[in-house]
């Protein structure tokens, strides 16, 4: 096997951020492997990870409040370099012996920063130079407290009007601290910084690339399972069908897919996932049909967590009833990416809170009789798909819209009832295909239809109708961890509505949904 491409990483200790998500991206982006951790990760755990450099995130606390969170005094004692981002900056100036104050006044947005110094982090980096020749950049801030007295032991790298310090270099050891963003793209050179960072100030080489990601996830993957015979759960959506592929690839025959058609699912959804593989992957798909089983395990059931977790207990008593078909199955594989892990919260940080228990982590039972192997556990999606097209999928499976496991479960409202699921099928439908015909699709992330069971009058040929409403949603993102409503033309909105009302009896009005993430989930539930 080649380099292990797990050998130089970076750790970023989380303070609560919204962005540090963003970071690790980056950081990966750049070629190097990360991983998120609490800030209060504790020092043996960080000496055992041994990280090449660490970044310490930003967060919501207030470095002068008494009690907020203080960076681990070991990652200063490592001999590798620190970054500290907004938050990070902050306590990491306090713990030094600088001095931070907080200000009624918050800085949020575009920000033109001047270097001062032309040395370290920002060494010739940026995006305009003023009239006395220092190097100016455009970065985003989001901020309220500052940094007020350096520590003695550190100089000032960047300034702004309102923030006299906005950056710190330690005077001789690779400790740097900044007070904007350099995670979100707002922050023209931000790639640029964490290149400097990663590559040259903590030395990683750029060994995180898709090619080396499948070959180590197949190493680990026959390393883990040897003989052993693995279930996986396929659902036909992206992250499935990558593990499928991969598990094809590292274990063959011993790999056995089951696809399980829960009545959430969209329009012939079952048919085409089943003859999407039988045509293009060689391998093994049983379908269990158990939508009569879902069904009945949501009768009556309305709070979306509850719904949830019956649907994630109810996936394991499938696969355990059809594991139970074959014989001496181990391992139960699914395509679980890090977004799920973070959201449900299951993460090693142990900070976020729980947003919504997605069912394949949160919602799993304890007692389950198998192993798990999640090959994917710990990439972002724009990773799964890079290594999908590595692995030779064809592109419209790789490009497909994700959708949840728990389906259509999670789009009527409140309780599921088969009658609702096949009015939201049609409607879906409808979207779906215009937004195809549209040219539309590839420019949204995620579109879907959602069941809202309530009613609302009408009127067609003169006649009253009082039926249930149907929500549209689109969505733009990158990384579904936020994520804005898609700007679709009125036209679009206004065909994909009259043919949703018109052709579909049982609903009256459509709305579309505009609200961003956050506040708002994607998903309704
Ligand atoms: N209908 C299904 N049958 C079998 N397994 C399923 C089904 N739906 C979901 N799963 C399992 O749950 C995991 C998580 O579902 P999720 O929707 O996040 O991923 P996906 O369907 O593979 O990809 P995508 O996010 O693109 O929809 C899947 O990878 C798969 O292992
Ligand atoms: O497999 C899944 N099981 C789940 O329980 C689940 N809940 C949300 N999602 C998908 O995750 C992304 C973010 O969704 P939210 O903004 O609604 O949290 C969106 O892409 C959602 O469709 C799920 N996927
Ligand atoms: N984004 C941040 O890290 C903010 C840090 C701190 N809460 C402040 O308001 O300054
Ligand atoms: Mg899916």
């Amino acid at each position: 096997m080649s380099a292990d491409i797990h050998a130089q990483k970076i750790l970023i200790l989380d303070f609560g951020s919204q962005y540090t998500q963003l970071i690790a991206r980056r950081v990966r982006e750049v070629g190097v492997y990360s991983e998120i951790r609490a800030f209060d990760m504790s020092e043996a755990e960080i000496r055992e990870f041994d990280p090449r450099g660490v970044i310490l995130s930003g967060g919501p606390e207030s470095v002068p409040a008494p009690g907020s969170p203080r960076a681990p005094q070991v990652v200063f004692e490592l001999g590798v370099p620190v970054l500290g981002i907004c938050y990070g900056m902050q306590t990491m100036a306090e713990q030094f012996g600088g001095k931070v104050e907080g200000s009624d006044i918050s800085e949020f947005g575009y920000a033109q920063i001047r270097q001062v110094g032309n040395r370290g982090l920002l060494h010739d980096i940026r995006d305009h130079y003023d009239a006395d020749g220092s190097g100016l950049l455009d970065v985003w801030m989001s901020h309220g407290d500052k940094v007020v007295e350096l520590p003695e032991s550190f100089e000032l790298i960047a300034e702004t009007g309102s923030c006299p310090i906005a950056g710190m270099a330690h005077r001789d050891k690779p400790f740097f601290g900044i007070q904007f963003h350099p995670e979100v793209t707002h922050t023209l050179q931000g790639k640029r910084i964490f290149e400097h960072f990663v590559l040259e100030l903590c030395g990683c080489q750029a060994l995180w690339t898709p090619a080396n990601i499948v070959e180590d996830a197949i190493a680990r993957v026959r390393e883990t399972v040897g003989g052993d015979k693995v279930l996986l759960g396929l659902s036909g959506g992206v992250d499935s069908s990558v593990v499928a592929a991969l598990l094809h690839k590292a274990i063959g025959e011993q790999l056995t897919c089951v696809f399980v058609d829960n009545g959430l699912l969209r329009l012939n959804e079952g048919d085409q996932v089943m003859e999407m593989f039988a045509r293009n992957m060689g391998v093994k798909v049983i379908r269990a049909d158990a939508e009569e089983l879902f069904l009945g395990k949501l009768a009556g059931v309305n709070d979306p967590e509850d719904k949830r977790k019956i649907i994630g207990n109810t996936f394991i008593d499938v696969f355990d009833t059809e594991a139970a078909k074959l014989s001496d199955v181990k391992w139960l594989a699914q395509g679980t990416i890090y977004p799920d892990v973070i959201e449900s919260a299951g993460a090693k940080t142990g900070k976020a809170h729980v947003i919504k228990s997605h069912h394949n982590v949160g919602g799993l039972p304890e007692d389950m009789s198998f192993e798990l192997i999640e090959p994917l556990r710990e990439l972002f999606k724009d990773e799964v798909r890079q290594i999908g097209l590595e692995l030779g999928l064809p592109w419209d499976m790789v490009f497909r819209h994700p959708f949840p496991g728990p389906g259509l479960g999670v789009r009527i409202l409140g309780e599921v009832k088969k009658e609702y699921a096949d009015l939201l099928r049609l409607a879906d439908d409808i979207f779906i295909s215009e937004l195809r015909a549209a040219g539309w699709y590839d420019k949204t992330s995620q579109a879907f239809a959602v069941f809202l069971p309530v009613k609302s009058v009408g009127v067609v040929g003169d006649g009253r109708r009082y039926e249930y409403v149907i929500a549209l949603r689109a969505v733009e993102t990158i990384d579904f961890m936020t994520a804005r409503w898609a700007h679709l033309p009125y036209e679009m909105l206004e065909k994909v509505s009259n043919r949703i009302i018109n052709e579909i009896s049982g609903v009256s009005r459509v709305t579309y949904d505009v609200s961003s993430k956050p506040p708002a989930t994607i998903e309704w539930e």
